[in-house]
């Protein structure tokens, strides 16, 4: 069984393609204006909007569950006239749980890999159970698992075929931490042989640390998309935050003008650039102040993610 990840003209060729598309429900509601981007083979994105931004209408509509306006093409291929090439390169975990009650865990793997046609998997099934830490639950009903192992069943289902690309829509949602921890060491692993990920998530801590490229959506519509070093080189405006704790207490004197915030002996200084970080410890120095405790903060994602959507 081969599943090759990379295609010849890699550098040509994008894993996915979204054309202008645009999504009208039945009753009117318009869900999706022109969103257009695409996605490099091997480019891990992370897809952000708040509740009703549209990200779970765009994903049904990449994977072709939708109607829609526009094109769409996963490995080249599109998803609506090309269908079976298309649904075979792509695996999505959805953020509705359903499977049938009357399967094992094992079995909804087996049975899922029938409906691609994949045979002999029992290998790829077994490293899949075992990077979902589903192993000691293969032969349990599915009726018997608690919502988080059931959230992770949902991954391992989407990635019995080994898609090149993989849609993960809040795959953490009622997941503990270790667990959630555990899945993205799996899901990284996929990334670094070379599959293209896409993920939705509330945990933006999750995107910042794991995504190489964002697209942000607000009603239906693209407000940034960027690499994720380029949005926060282009977010430099945003405030940096010096807090410290000194021996004395709260800060006083002459650099009370730059505290905005305090909490017990710590003061948060808001500072432009490390030489104000500097001349602040200068200051205190010279005063003779000690200073136990200090932090930079710089904008986080979900700093960067507000101030594009204008709240
Ligand atoms: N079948 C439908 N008919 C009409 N409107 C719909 C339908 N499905 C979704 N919508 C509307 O489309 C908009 C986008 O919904 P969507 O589920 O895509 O958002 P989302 O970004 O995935 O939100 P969440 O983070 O809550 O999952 C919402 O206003 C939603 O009410």
């Amino acid at each position: 069984m081969t599943h090759p990840l990379l295609y010849p003209g890699k550098n040509k060729l994008y894993a996915l393609e979204i054309n202008k598309v645009s999504k009208i429900y039945k009753n009117k509601f318009q869900a999706l204006h022109e969103v257009d981007f695409q996605v490099k083979q091997g480019d891990f994105i992370g897809l952000l909007g708040v509740n009703g931004a549209g990200k779970t209408t765009l994903i049904s509509s990449i994977a072709g569950i939708n109607r829609f306006d526009g094109e769409i093409k996963v490995m080249g291929h599109d998803v609506l006239s090309d269908v079976v090439a298309a649904k075979s390169k792509l695996g999505v975990v959805p953020q509705e749980i359903a499977f049938d009650p009357f399967l094992t865990v094992y079995q909804t793997l087996q049975f899922q890999s029938g409906l691609y046609g994949v045979k002999n998997n029992k290998r790829w099934l077994d490293e899949i159970l075992a990077g979902m830490h589903l192993d000691d639950k293969a032969h349990a009903n599915t009726r018997s698992l608690s919502g988080g192992m059931k959230r992770r069943l949902m991954v391992a289902q989407a990635l019995v075929h080994k898609p090149p690309v993989i849609i993960l829509d809040e795959p953490t949602a009622g997941v503990d931490v270790e667990i959630r921890k555990n899945l993205w060491e799996f899901i990284s692993k996929l990334h670094h042989e070379g599959h293209t990920i896409l993920l939705t998530t509330h945990y933006l801590e999750e995107v910042e640390k794991l995504c190489n490229q964002i697209v942000m959506i607000d009603k239906g519509k693209i407000i940034a998309k960027s690499s994720k070093n380029e949005l926060i080189a282009q977010s430099s405006d945003l405030p940096v935050t010096f807090e410290i704790e000194t021996n004395e207490g709260q800060i006083a004197g002459s650099l009370a003008q730059l505290v905005i915030g305090k909490e017990a002996n710590k003061s948060i200084l808001s500072v432009r650039n490390n030489d104000d970080i500097l001349m602040i410890l200068t200051e205190l120095n010279k005063a003779g102040i000690k200073v136990d405790n200090m932090n930079i903060n710089k904008p986080k994602l979900e700093d960067i993610f507000l101030k594009y959507l204008g709240r």
